[in-house]
């Protein structure tokens, strides 16, 4: 390789990967095809491939040949040195030429492996291509698989397009408040999001509001066993949803379609990006409610706009325009509500073609600075929370709202 400080380094070693890429590409698509035989895509067994998982590796060898979509360079790399691991052992060649490109990446990839068992590398090749299959299988049925999944749910339409999965609360009548079984849908779409195929994952809402916040009648369902259990139970409720945001692990978009209150506003501080329309206002009124702050605000926000700024939000409850929210950095960009649609989806369409795998490694590791941090802040709003809910102070205003319909 040319010294780092080469003038020459760079194009040459973007040069280099543009050919090493095109060659793999090249023998991808021939073994793909079944020109080049290549042994992770064989069908025949190894000798040396014997033991418990035998059967499973066969058909796991099986499987390859049947992909409907090409797994691309990278997992074929990875499945030909499993193969080689699983068969042979350890890699035992000499490392190819410095131009016998293909060949080099493939003896890379089989001596990264080091001297892992053949047992584990032929469970990680059957691990790899049933993670395939059943990706493949998935992404081959989209429609039907969605309309599956859409019958379990009421308050959220989920649908998936151009490598974009959309979650859509879908209580319009009742500005998108959030219900318990809403609560339950979200967590469940973003479970089934984080699985698809798709590359970006968008939260929004149906109608005039993105989301009032919590639907306050959650809190006039008492349980037989009292308001103690109600508050506990809705601890966990709340810190199970704000913990899937937490470990979301692909790109999390806002589309804030209007107005956005309460824990609506709170997560918006875990997402990646955060488009509004210029219609959006974003209120956190906590202290009016009895309440205080949750969603990992109370570190988001002075971290994200400054403690003066978060204070003013979330202790006394002042109401941002988008414009505002856009200048305190809690949102990534405002559009004119007659073009927020086309500017926001045309974007996110030409975000979605970027490489999925770079996109939610970057994601990830800007997560994991702080993961741990923002799982203690969730644990530790949801407690505070669960006393304050049966304070007098958050009964009376929730009461309020109910008997004379105090709006915010
Ligand atoms: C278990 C986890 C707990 C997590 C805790 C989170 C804390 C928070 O999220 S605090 C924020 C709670 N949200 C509110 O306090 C908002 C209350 N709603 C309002 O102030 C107003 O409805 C509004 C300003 C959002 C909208 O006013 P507008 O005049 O435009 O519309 P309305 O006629 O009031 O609303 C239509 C319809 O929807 C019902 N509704 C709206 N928001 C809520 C809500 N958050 N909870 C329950 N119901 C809500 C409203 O009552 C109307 O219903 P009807 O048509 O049946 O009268």
């Amino acid at each position: 390789m040319p010294p780092q400080n080469s003038a020459h380094a760079p194009p040459f070693r973007v040069a280099m990967a543009g050919v090493v890429g095109r060659l793999i590409r090249c023998w991808c698509r021939r073994a793909v095809a079944g020109s080049l035989k290549v042994p992770a895509l064989q069908l025949h067994v190894s000798k040396t491939a014997m033991g418990a998982s035998q059967k499973d590796f066969e058909n796991a060898m099986n499987q390859v040949k049947l992909l409907k979509e090409d797994p691309g360079n990278e997992v074929k790399l990875k499945l030909y040195a499993l193969y080689k691991q699983a068969t042979e052992g350890p890699c035992n060649t000499p490392k190819p030429g410095v131009f016998d490109l293909i060949n080099k990446a493939k003896w890379e990839a089989w001596n990264a492996l080091g001297s892992l068992p053949k047992e584990t590398a032929r469970q990680n090749y059957v691990d790899l291509v049933s993670g395939l299959s059943s990706s493949s299988d998935s992404s081959s049925q989209a429609k039907p698989e969605a309309d599956r999944k859409q019958a379990e749910y009421e308050t959220v339409v989920m649908t998936s397009e151009d490598g974009i999965t959309k979650i859509m609360l879908n209580r319009p009548a009742k500005k998108n408040a959030l219900t318990e079984q809403m609560y339950q849908e979200i967590m469940l779409a973003l479970e089934a999001a984080s699985k698809d195929d798709s590359t970006i994952t968008v939260l929004t809402g149906n109608g005039d509001y993105y989301s009032s916040g919590n639907d306050l009648t959650n809190f006039t369902n008492i349980p037989p066993e009292g308001v103690e259990a109600k508050a506990k139970n809705s601890a966990i409720l709340l810190r199970n949803f704000v913990g899937s945001f937490i470990d979301f692990p692909k790109p999390l978009v806002a589309v804030v379609n209007g107005p956005a209150v309460g824990i609506s506003v709170t997560v918006l501080g875990l997402f990646d990006l955060v488009y509004a329309t210029d219609r959006a206002t974003f209120h956190t009124p906590f202290s009016h409610l009895g309440q205080t702050p949750e969603g990992c605000s109370s570190y988001t926000f002075p971290k994200i706009m400054g403690p003066a700024k978060a204070a003013e939000m979330l202790i006394f409850g002042k109401k941002l325009t988008a414009g505002e929210a856009y200048a305190q950095g809690l949102v990534t960009e405002v559009f004119p509500d007659s073009t927020f649609q086309k500017e926001v989806w045309t974007r996110l369409k030409a975000y979605s073609k970027l490489p999925q795998n770079a996109l939610r490694i970057s994601k990830q590791i800007i997560r994991s600075q702080e993961k741990e941090k923002l799982h203690a802040v969730n644990a530790k709003e949801s407690s505070i929370l669960q006393e304050r809910w049966l304070s007098s102070e958050c009964m009376n205003a929730i009461m309020n709202f109910f008997s004379q319909k105090a709006k915010l």
